[in-house]
C-alpha cells in the first residue's frame, strides 16, 4: 500500500466501522470515498443462498443513509453466477440493467440506468454480503477505484455480518417481547380455566377431547354461545403434544375486514403506512402449536379462501412479503352457527366446511346437564372470590341452589358465570341468594319451578346441597331415574351419569332405594 492507500484504509475504515447501525455508517462512508471516485449511492447486499434471494440491507445517497429490507429473487442463471463464488471479485457494470445479478436488484431500487462498482464481500473463503458504489453514469468507474474500493472488502465484511448480527439480535428481542406479551395474555386467560363437569355433563365431550387431542387432525366445536367452546378447545391444546407451544385465539367475528389479513398473516415493515415494523401474524404467532379460530362462521367470503390456502399449503403471505412462510399449526374452529344451513344459503365455503368438519364435537347447552351447576357454582363462587380478594368465601343457601338448577339458562355457562360475579357483588356477607334468579323464574312455567325450602339461611358443602337436590328430584319422581317421568331427564343428565352420582354422593337406587324407601 503506498502511503495515500494506508491513508484512505485508515479513514475509511474508520467511517465504515462508526456504527453497528449499517445505514449510518455507509453514509458516513460515502461521504469520504466521494472525495476519491465518482460514488453519489452505496449499498450494502446479503444473498440468501436458501431462498435464491439477494436482500438490500441500507442504502446511503448523499442526502442520508437508509436500513431496509428489500428482497429481489434471482434467476437460476444469477444464482448459479453467485454461488460458484469462493474469492473476492470487484465488477464495474455499465449499466446495472444490463447485468443478470445486478438488474432485479436495481430494477427495484429504481437503478436500471445506473453504473456501478459491484465488490463480493468474502472472509475466510464465504460470500457474506455485496457492496455496490453507483452514479448516473456520466463519469466512469476506472482501475483505480476499483483497487482503492478493494482494500476495503475485509473491514466493510466484519462490518455487515456484525451489523446484521446486532440486526438479528434486535430483531429476537423484539420478538421475545411481543411472545411475552401474548403469553401474559394467553396465561391470563388461561389460568384457572379447570373444566367443570368432565365425569358428568361434559363426560361425553371429554371421551372425544381425549381421542383427538394427541392427533394432528382440525376439531370443530359445535354448540350455543356461553356453553364453554373455549374452554374445551384450551383442554384439546393441553392435552396434545403442542402443549408447550401456543395457543392463539382468533375471534373472526371480532376484527375488522380491512384489518383481518394483517391480523391473520402479519407485514412487513413498509407493506402499507404505519407498518413501521415487521409483525408477525397471528397464525405464524401459533407456529408450533395450536390455532382457536374462535367464531369461524362470521368470515367473509375472501377471508374464508386465505384461510382455506392456510389449512391446504400449510404457509402464508406476510402482507407485502415477497415469500411464503411455512407454519406448523393445528386448527380449531369453533361456531354457534349452523355451517350447514349457511352453505345451503351460500354463506360458508363447503371446502371450508369439510376441512374443518373432520372431527365434530357438540357441547350441549348447560340446560340439558344442569347436574353440572352446583359444581359449576361453586368453581365460579372461588374464583370470583379469590379475584376480589374476599376473606370470605361465601356459599349459596340450598334454596339458592334450587333455583339455579330450576332455570333454563339460555346463556349457558358464560350466563351462570355472570349471575356468581354480580351476586359476589351485591353481597359481601357469607351467604349468597340468587334472589334474581328467582325474579327470572317468576315468569317460567310451573314445571320448571322447584319447591321453595324454608332453610333460606343454611349454608352446607357442595356435594350436601347436590345430595340434597336428587333426592329432593327424585322424590318428586316416586323414585324413578330413567324414563319421561324419571329424575334423570328433569335434572338433564344420562341416566348412567346419574347413578354414577348417587352412587359417590351414597344416595340409593335400584332395590336398595326400595328397600331404602320402604316399598
Ligand atoms: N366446563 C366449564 N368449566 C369451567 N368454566 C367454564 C366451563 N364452561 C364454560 N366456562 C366458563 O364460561 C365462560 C364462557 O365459556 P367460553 O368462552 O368457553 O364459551 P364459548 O362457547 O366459547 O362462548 P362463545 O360462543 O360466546 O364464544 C368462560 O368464562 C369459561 O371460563
Amino acid at each position: 500500500m503506498t502511503t495515500d492507500e494506508k491513508e484512505f484504509f485508515r479513514e475509511a475504515t474508520l467511517r465504515i466501522c462508526s456504527s453497528l447501525e449499517i445505514e449510518k455508517a455507509l453514509w458516513q462512508s460515502l461521504m469520504y470515498i466521494r472525495d476519491f471516485m465518482p460514488a453519489q449511492q452505496m449499498s450494502f447486499h446479503v444473498y440468501h443462498r436458501d431462498l435464491g434471494i439477494v436482500e438490500t440491507v441500507a442504502h446511503a445517497t448523499i442526502d442520508a443513509g437508509e436500513a431496509m429490507s428489500i428482497k429481489s429473487p434471482l434467476s437460476s442463471k444469477a444464482r448459479k453466477q453467485v454461488e460458484i463464488q469462493r474469492s473476492i471479485r470487484v465488477r464495474v457494470i455499465d449499466r446495472l440493467g444490463d447485468d443478470p445479478v445486478t438488474s432485479p436488484v436495481a430494477g427495484r431500487l429504481g437503478a436500471l440506468d445506473l453504473s456501478g462498482v459491484v465488490m463480493d464481500l468474502v472472509l475466510e473463503k464465504k460470500l457474506l454480503g455485496v457492496l455496490s458504489v453507483f452514479n448516473n453514469g456520466r463519469e466512469k468507474f476506472n482501475s483505480d477505484h476499483v483497487r482503492l474500493l478493494s482494500l476495503l472488502n475485509e473491514p466493510c465484511a466484519v462490518a455487515l455480518t456484525n451489523s446484521m448480527r446486532y440486526r438479528e439480535l434486535m430483531t429476537l428481542r423484539d420478538l421475545l417481547a411481543d411472545d411475552n406479551r401474548y403469553l401474559q395474555d394467553e396465561l391470563r386467560r388461561m389460568s384457572g380455566e379447570e373444566v367443570v363437569g368432565t365425569d358428568f355433563g361434559l363426560k361425553g365431550v371429554m371421551e372425544m377431547v381425549r381421542q383427538v387431542a394427541p392427533l394432528d387432525s382440525p376439531v370443530l366445536l359445535l354448540g350455543e354461545t356461553g356453553t364453554g367452546k373455549e374452554v374445551i378447545a384450551g383442554a384439546i391444546h393441553k392435552s396434545s403434544p403442542r402443549k408447550d407451544g401456543p395457543f392463539i385465539k382468533v375471534n373472526c367475528g371480532a376484527i375488522p375486514e380491512t384489518l383481518m389479513d394483517s391480523e391473520l398473516f402479519g407485514y412487513e415493515k413498509g407493506a402499507f403506512t404505519g407498518a413501521v415494523v415487521q409483525q408477525r401474524g397471528r397464525i405464524e404467532r401459533a407456529h408450533g402449536g395450536t390455532l382457536f379460530l374462535d367464531e369461524i362462521g362470521e368470515l367473509s367470503a375472501e377471508a374464508q379462501v386465505r384461510l382455506l390456502r392456510v389449512l391446504q399449503e400449510k404457509e402464508i403471505d406476510r402482507v407485502g412479503g415477497s415469500y411464503p412462510i411455512k407454519v406448523d399449526i393445528r386448527i380449531i374452529a369453533a361456531t354457534h352457527r349452523d355451517l350447514e344451513e349457511m352453505m345451503a344459503l351460500r354463506k360458508f365455503r363447503h371446502d371450508l366446511y369439510f376441512r374443518l368438519r373432520v372431527f365434530p364435537i357438540v357441547i350441549p347447552p348447560l340446560r340439558e346437564r344442569k347436574i353440572d351447576i352446583p359444581a359449576l357454582v361453586q368453581h365460579f363462587i372461588l374464583k370470583k372470590s379469590r379475584e376480589m380478594k374476599r376473606l370470605v368465601v361465601p356459599s349459596p343457601t340450598p334454596d339458592a341452589i334450587d333455583r339455579l338448577m330450576a332455570y333454563h339458562w339460555p346463556g349457558n355457562v358464560r350466563e351462570l358465570e355472570n349471575v356468581v360475579e354480580r351476586s359476589l357483588i351485591l353481597n359481601t356477607g357469607d351467604r349468597l341468594f340468587f334472589n334474581e334468579i328467582g325474579a327470572r323464574l317468576m315468569g317460567k312455567s310451573p314445571e320448571s319451578r322447584l319447591p321453595q325450602s324454608a332453610e333460606t339461611d343454611k349454608s352446607m358443602t357442595l356435594d350436601e346441597m347436590v345430595s340434597r337436590h336428587i333426592r329432593r328430584v327424585l322424590d318428586r319422581c316416586g323414585g324413578r331415574v330413567e324414563g319421561d317421568h324419571g329424575a334423570a331427564r328433569l335434572l338433564g343428565v344420562h341416566p348412567s351419569t346419574l347413578r354414577k352420582r348417587m352412587a359417590k354422593l351414597g344416595i340409593p337406587f335400584g332395590r336398595k332405594a326400595k328397600i331404602y324407601r320402604g316399598s
